[in-house]
């Protein structure tokens, strides 16, 4: 289909090429999700009359140099016209757009954010046009701004760390003066924008650490307070030789990604393991003193529940996967508990909540693997604490009460704000292994209620 209205599009007089993301990924033999398509020398009613040969055409984003065909064969394509963009307000809706169909490629591309970005692909032959210098960057694992109209929408920096999570990339020099310089602009983005580029780090990210060294080297870390008050906070060596929270930190994140990797954990999942790993020492910032001839964080584990909070509210995370976060960070050290016993277990996978035993061990083999040369891998506590929860059948979800009011109302209680209270006793019992059972659970109900 595309390559007949390719045909049609240089008969007309016009040149296809393909752009952006789908020729970067073309090059980095990644599979391509978005076509988009940018057409030289033909102007937008020419090109709308030819689309309209093939399918529906949506005309909405016209003015904008943008035009959607839905084609007959259901296939979505988006065909751009060349264009100049100039800022004219604050955000990302104060442009202003003129559509040029005359317009050279290399001016064309200079609107676009960074130069792996502004690489064009004859729809026709396939040819690579590079005005840019886009394949020399890519090769160099350089993020590079295409042009001074990078500066036009702060959100690229944030784009750019997912990028460099993405790529294993680091940003040149000057493109992260320019992106310094953007910084007081952070306020302005709107937070799904925001966060649609962290997700994108995290799920996508294979080095989440080029991510967030980005975000260093730019001073943009200090937007994140809660993530720079790790910088230089200072550890035992004996436990972590690799240096300060913050190396630690971003170590743990690589490792979570290989982790997510190896284990191929859905979207979901990965979301949670990753933003685990970059929140569960969050609470060393405020925790850590020398005591003893060592640095310690005693109770950096809880006091890291709020700082995570306020840090993913702050990106935008939804509250869904903020809930699983937080427990995980609480209780990531959890194992290291020396009396792993089936109470223990079914206690800790309580106040796991809405995570799982199986989300926590995925954090501890993370936070164990940031530590080189200290070895790798699952320390014997944790796998015995997996081999009981796999007993208890606790691994991916946390215990159920089995007692509840219809037991009580069986037993020819009406309803009654004591119910809550025995209710409560009872599920104490069933996490401390007094009962396993319905039968049992009930004989224990009736024990406990002849007894008040
Ligand atoms: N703030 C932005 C957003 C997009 N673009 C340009 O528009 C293209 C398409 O953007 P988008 O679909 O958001 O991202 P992709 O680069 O395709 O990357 P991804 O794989 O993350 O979708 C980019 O390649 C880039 O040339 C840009 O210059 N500045």
């Amino acid at each position: 289909m595309l390559s007949t209205i390719v045909n049609e599009i240089v008969q007309s007089g016009g040149r296809a090429f393909e752009v952006g993301g789908c020729v970067r990924d073309y090059i980095l033999s990644l599979p391509c999700k978005d076509l988009d398509i940018e057409v030289f020398d033909l102007d937008a009613d020419t090109l709308t009359a030819i689309l309209e040969k093939f399918g529906r055409v949506d005309q909405v984003g016209a003015s904008f140099g943008v035009i959607k065909l839905k084609a007959n064969d259901g296939t979505e394509f988006d065909f751009t016209l060349p264009r100049r963009e100039s800022k004219t307000g604050q955000g990302h809706r104060g442009f202003q757009v003129d559509v040029d169909h005359t317009m050279t490629l290399a001016e064309a591309a200079a609107r676009r954010d960074y130069t792996l970005n502004a690489i064009y692909r004859c729809a026709s032959n396939g040819e690579i046009l590079d005005p840019h210098g886009g394949l020399a960057d890519l090769n160099s694992k350089t993020l590079k701004a295409t042009s001074p109209h990078f500066a036009e929408d702060p959100l690229r920096v944030l784009r750019g760390m997912q990028f460099a999570a993405r790529f294993d990339m680091s940003i040149d020099s000057h493109t992260a003066s320019l992106a310094r310089s953007l910084r007081a602009e952070y306020s302005t983005l709107a937070r799904e924008r925001v966060w649609a580029e962290w997700h994108k780090w995290a799920t996508r990210g294979r080095t989440p650490s080029c991510g967030l060294r980005l975000l260093e080297s730019t001073g943009w870390l200090e937007l994140y307070p809660e993530l720079s008050a790790l910088i230089d906070v200072p550890q035992d060596p004996e436990w972590h030789p690799e240096g300060d929270v913050w190396t630690h930190t971003q170590l743990v994140c690589d490792a979570a990604a290989a982790i997510a990797d190896r284990e191929e954990l859905d979207e979901f999942d990965r979301t949670v393991l990753i933003f685990s790993a970059l929140c569960h020492d969050l609470g060393k910032a405020t925790t850590t003193k020398f005591v003893d001839g060592r640095w310690r964080a005693r109770g950096h584990c809880e006091a890291g529940v709020p700082l995570t909070r306020r840090f993913l509210e702050s990106i935008g995370c939804p509250e869904s996967i903020i809930v699983v976060v937080e427990p995980l960070v609480a209780e990531h050290l959890a194992h290291a508990n020396p009396a792993q016993s089936p109470k223990a277990v079914r206690r800790l996978s309580h106040r796991l909540g809405d995570a799982t035993m199986v989300q926590l061990v995925h954090l501890v083999e993370a936070d164990m693997n940031g530590r080189p040369p200290l070895p790798r891998g699952l320390p014997d506590s944790v796998r015995q604490m997996m081999e009981i929860a796999g007993k208890l059948n606790v691994q991916k979800s946390s215990p159920q009460p089995i007692i509840l009011g219809r037991h009580l109302i069986a037993l020819g209680h009406q309803p009654d704000v004591w119910f809550g209270d025995v209710l409560r006793a009872c599920f104490e019992a069933q996490l401390d292994g007094d009962f396993e059972s319905e039968a049992e659970g009930i004989r224990f109900l009736k024990k406990t209620l002849s007894n008040q």
